[in-house]
């Protein structure tokens, strides 16, 4: 790919409103924006979507920075690639880390594209040319769930995701299903949950949930197995699924029905499309998860949930759900609940210079 230039932006945003689950608040959002540039000039975006801190999993800005300026950037100064799909095997020599991996193997993606000049979506196999969008309701009070709610609801939205746990799981949910008792609801518990919980989980199956995310822990995958033969809703995994095997283990397990599939997480696009063409087969629908993330990792989730094996809305919300001006332009709109697939080259949006220039915190420049 003839690459000549990497650089990171790290970059801060406060968010419109604060982001509450039971693993804590999110008020601010820092993000690593990286841009390759090949000796012809191209260049391709990407974005590492750590939080500041480990609570969702164990990377973190820092060590994503670390891990990117430390060990996968020499990597690829060492061993250059012809396509993203090789970058993605060569991470492979190094653990885990995958939203260290996925922000630069995604760029790496954009750039391929570009090159192509190929919208990023048919460059993975994508078929789709609208994507339906979901968001997510994450607030700790049923007044400010339903006032959300309705705002969303008007916008067009397919269907909200609410954040449960045991101080607010099956009274929050029956209050919101009372006043939409046809909306598509899904919850998501982010592990709050054990198998000595399963009476208050069962109690949910009365209020037609589309599906229970991640209810136990992320290691639980036999348990989650245990507990999918007690419930009638589906169960949908997120953290307990970093990679394929992940992925086969709990489809044979039956661990659940339905994976939410994050680029970050997982590692990159070549994973995620690993993941997708696996579930795809297997009939386990897809749906893609979101990061709280700016424009850039959001382009590259609606190329990827324009596959065909996204089959159920996915946290693909516009850029004004979460921020007062997005890094991108334009900005991501969703309109009649559906947002569309560029099919300019690459990821199909640009960059926002004067918004990302207001939002760095701090830059680094590696030569290769
Ligand atoms: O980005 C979005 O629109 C939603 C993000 C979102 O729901 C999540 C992001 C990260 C951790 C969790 O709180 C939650 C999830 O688990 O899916
Ligand atoms: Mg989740």
């Amino acid at each position: 790919m003839n690459l000549a230039l990497i650089e990171l932006f790290i970059i801060e945003m406060p968010l419109k409103s604060p982001f509450i689950t039971h693993l804590g608040t999110v008020r601010d959002r820092e993000g690593i924006i990286v841009k390759v540039t090949d000796n012809d000039g191209v260049s391709g975006m990407g974005e590492g979507v750590a939080f500041s801190t480990p609570w969702y999993t164990e990377e973190t800005v820092k060590t994503s920075i670390h891990m990117i300026s430390d060990v996968l950037i020499p990597l690829l100064k060492k061993h250059p690639v012809n396509h993203p799909e090789e970058a993605a095997a060569l991470f492979q020599s190094v653990r885990r880390n995958n939203m260290a991996k996925a922000a630069i193997e995604t760029a790496l993606w954009d750039l391929y594209a570009k090159k192509k000049g190929q919208p990023l979506s048919k460059a993975i196999g994508g078929t789709r040319e609208v994507v339906a969008s979901g968001v997510v309701v994450a607030v700790d009070s049923i007044k400010n769930a339903l006032k959300q709610i309705e705002e969303y609801v008007a916008e067009g939205y397919q269907r909200i995701k609410v954040k449960i746990n045991p101080q607010q799981d099956y009274e929050f949910l029956a209050e919101i299903r009372k006043c939409y008792p046809d909306l598509p609801i899904m919850a998501d518990a982010n592990s709050a949950y054990t198998l000595r919980d399963l009476d208050r989980l069962k109690a949910l199956d009365e209020l037609n949930l589309m599906m229970i995310e991640q209810p136990l822990s992320p290691n639980d995958i036999i348990q989650h197995a245990a507990l999918q033969k007690e419930l009638q809703t589906p169960i949908c995994l997120d953290e307990s699924i970093v990679n394929f095997e992940d992925a086969r283990n709990a489809v044979e397990l039956g661990s659940c029905k339905v994976i939410n599939i994050k680029v970050g997480r997982v590692g990159g696009l070549t994973e995620a499309k690993r993941i997708h063409d696996y579930c795809f087969q297997h009939n386990i629908p897809v749906w893609c998860g979101g990061m709280i993330e700016f424009g850039i990792s959001r382009a590259h989730n609606i190329a990827l949930a324009s596959m065909p094996g996204f089959s159920i809305p996915g946290d693909i919300s516009s850029s004004s759900r979460f921020w007062e001006e997005d890094i991108i332009a334009p900005e991501i709109t969703v309109e009649n609940g559906v947002t569309q697939v560029p099919t300019s080259p690459g990821i199909g949006f640009k960059i926002n210079e004067k918004r990302l220039k207001e939002t760095t915190t701090a830059t680094i420049d590696f030569q290769l």
